[in-house]
């Protein structure tokens, strides 16, 4: 069996450890060969199209579900071997958590308080806590199901905190939230990541991954195709083929056809108004900083240059759409 804690440190170097994470449905296999590291203090988002195997992932680190091949350690432990521990370490929120109809926010938290061994004072204080991390202390008293479904997932983020987790792993948490929703759970998720717990969630909703997340792991049918700090994995996946707008005022076309002839630059060149070409430059081919000052020595009039960087929507858009045609 491998250890996972690390001798020297005395602590587990990295607060996730996969190593070749397989799970198969009957004949269907949802996550393949899956190797995965993730330090302490990260927010990491895992980012894939429907039926990459993002749940069925995140079922296994709950404990739920057991793998049909590889290790899983999470905060030093393996859920083969160790369960119960790894269970006392993390919490699991899956998407939509149901609430109950027939308590108040503070009864739903004080319920769950108790079952990890909270009394009187130490329990309602962690209450308190809580609620107040997520921002609900106005909100307590409210039967949980009368709560809008942004202040219903801030409750379930209030329980899932209550026992000090120092893994969280959230399964699509902003899932039908509103813009104002999405940012109160952010902020609630961001408190946790800086009182020192590691997050890893899903979500669909990409700019909020790009906004809260320090890393990202891209999944596609059950493969991870790459993880790490979000900027290299964008690299990699999207601004290799990145999105210049040129402007030319009155030589537009002229423009367009000199672009067409330069190597690196894509075919499809977009003619966006009067004054403005879109292309999709190939920065293997050829970077930014030569593509402009080639048009500044082609003396053709171009007056700006706009880089568009490619967004994590873009690249796991891009993911499905291929998992689509394959
Ligand atoms: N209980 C199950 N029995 C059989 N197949 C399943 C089961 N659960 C999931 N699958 C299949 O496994 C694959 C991965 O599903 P999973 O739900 O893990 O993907 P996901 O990335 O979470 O998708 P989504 O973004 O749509 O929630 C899919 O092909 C799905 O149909």
């Amino acid at each position: 069996m491998i250890s996972w804690i690390d001798p020297l440190a005395g602590e587990p170097a990295d607060l996730v450890r996969i190593a070749g994470l397989g799970v198969d449905y009957g004949e269907r296999r949802a996550v393949d060969a899956v190797n995965l590291r993730v330090p302490p203090g990260e927010v990491f988002g895992l980012l894939g199209p429907n039926g990459a195997g993002k749940t069925t992932m995140f079922r296994v680190m709950a404990t739920l579900l057991p793998p049909t091949r590889g290790e899983v350690a999470l905060c030093g432990e393996t859920i083969h071997d160790r369960p119960r521990e790894v269970r006392s370490a993390i919490s699991y929120m899956p998407d939509l958590a149901p609430m109950p109809s027939d308590l108040r926010a503070i009864e739903y938290l004080r319920f769950f308080a108790e079952s990890y061994g909270l009394r009187g004072k130490a329990r309602d204080n962690r209450v308190t806590e809580c609620l107040e991390s997520v921002g609900l202390q106005e909100r307590a008293k409210d039967i949980c199901t009368k709560l809008s479904l942004g202040m219903r997932q801030r409750l379930a983020l209030a329980k899932a905190i209550l026992h000090r987790p120092r893994l969280l792993i959230l399964d699509e948490p902003a899932s039908g939230l509103d813009p104002l929703a999405r940012v109160d759970l952010k902020n609630a998720l961001r408190r946790q990541a800086d009182n020192g717990a590691t997050v890893i969630l899903s979500s669909h909703i990409m700019a909020e991954i790009q906004d809260l997340c320090t890393s990202i792991g891209l999944l596609q049918r059950g493969r991870l195709l790459d993880a790490g700090p979000i900027r290299k994995v964008l690299a990699k996946f999207g601004h290799a083929e990145m999105r210049v707008i040129v402007r030319a005022p009155g030589r537009r076309d002229e423009v367009a056809a000199w672009l067409r002839e330069v190597p690196g630059v894509k075919a499809e060149l977009r003619l966006l108004d009067d004054e403005s070409i879109e292309l999709r430059l190939d920065e293997a081919k050829l970077s930014r900083a030569a593509l402009f000052t080639a048009l500044g020595e082609a003396r053709l009039g171009v007056t700006g240059m706009n880089v568009v960087e490619t967004s994590v929507e873009e690249v796991v858009v891009r993911l499905g759409s291929q998992a689509s045609l394959s």
